[in-house]
């Protein structure tokens, strides 16, 4: 089946200081240095890069812990920005493609989406949960909290973001490839109706049910849906270049598989790639291969 697809904006947030490891702000560019633009182009997929929401240069390393929170004023700021830049992506009707930059980006990829969709489907793709606030983060790396602020939870000073936006309900949010999950973490997950596919769950049911499971869930029931793909949720061994990364991931052919159907179901009305870090590897494989998945998602063919 072939949809008619919005035109792709691209939106670069160089931003790495919601992470505990420097370096992830070289990712927007070592994906579009990959041939992004290109690979779109061929694949008659029409996109305009929105340039780059530029973050605060303020406090570049200074790690302020205060509140278990590193970085919380530059978190901030940039997700602020990144919000309004989603918002007026949505609003124009074209489909947001975010790239990170860390997982803390999400905070404002989610505040800019939930000013429009007022029922938001989110699916996670992740090693990790995100779902800490300061007082279960055993890093005070704000990348941890993202989904956990998506959810309404908590410092107030990263909640505001989303002030005005719909609240995302837990029951629209699915997190796939989690193997990483802290206790605080995992006390929230059993008790809130957000689903979670772990990799144990993917070993089992195979990746093609934990799709149809996923979109079974959010097709009736929202009126978007959000792809926050990050690349840690993949095999170490596959996509070596990220900071936090946990082996026995997800493998390059069961996320091709996924992103094949994601694209194929015509249910994606947004999504992110985050955590590229290019600094940890040396020979840009990981910006390559989250270059493959995004060509998969918004349509690439292989015939
Ligand atoms: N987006 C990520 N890579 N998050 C990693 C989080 C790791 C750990 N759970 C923490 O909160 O510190
Ligand atoms: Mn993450
Ligand atoms: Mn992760």
């Amino acid at each position: 089946m072939k949809v008619k697809q919005k035109t792709v904006s691209i939106l670069s947030v160089p931003f790495d200081l919601g992470a505990g490891r420097k370096g992830v702000h070289l990712s927007p560019n070592a994906i579009l240095q990959a041939g992004l633009e290109q690979r779109l182009a061929d694949a008659g997929v029409s996109c305009v890069l929105e340039g780059e929401v530029v973050p605060p240069s303020t406090g570049k390393g200074k790690q302020n812990t205060a509140d278990n929170l590193k970085n919380l004023e530059e978190v901030v700021t940039v997700n602020e920005k990144l919000a309004d830049r989603v918002e007026a992506v949505v609003r124009k009707g074209q489909f947001p493609l975010v790239l990170g930059g860390d997982h803390s980006i999400a905070i404002g990829t989610l505040s800019g989406l939930t000013r429009h969709y007022k029922n938001l489907g989110v699916i996670w793709f992740d090693a990790h949960s995100d779902l800490n606030t300061a007082e279960t983060s055993p890093s005070g790396n704000i990348h941890g909290m993202s989904l956990a602020v998506g959810l309404g939870m908590g410092d107030p000073r990263l909640t505001k973001i989303k002030e005005g936006g719909h609240p995302i309900k837990s029951k629209h949010v699915v997190i796939i490839g989690a193997r990483s999950i802290d206790e605080g973490e995992k006390a929230y997950i059993n008790d809130s109706g957000v689903t979670c596919f772990t990799m144990h769950d993917i070993d089992q049911m195979g990746m093609e049910e934990v799709i149809a499971q996923t979109l079974d869930l959010l097709r009736d029931t929202t009126d978007g849906i959000h792809l926050s793909f990050d690349v840690d949720s993949l095999d170490p061994l596959e996509a070596p270049g990220t900071g936090t990364p946990v082996k026995g991931g997800v493998s390059y052919r069961e996320a091709q598989f996924a992103l094949r159907l994601l694209h194929e179901s015509g249910l994606i009305t947004s999504a992110e790639f985050v955590e590229v870090n290019p600094t940890l590897e040396s020979d840009n494989a990981t910006a390559e291969v989250a270059l493959e998945f995004i060509a998969s998602l918004l349509g690439e063919q292989i015939l």
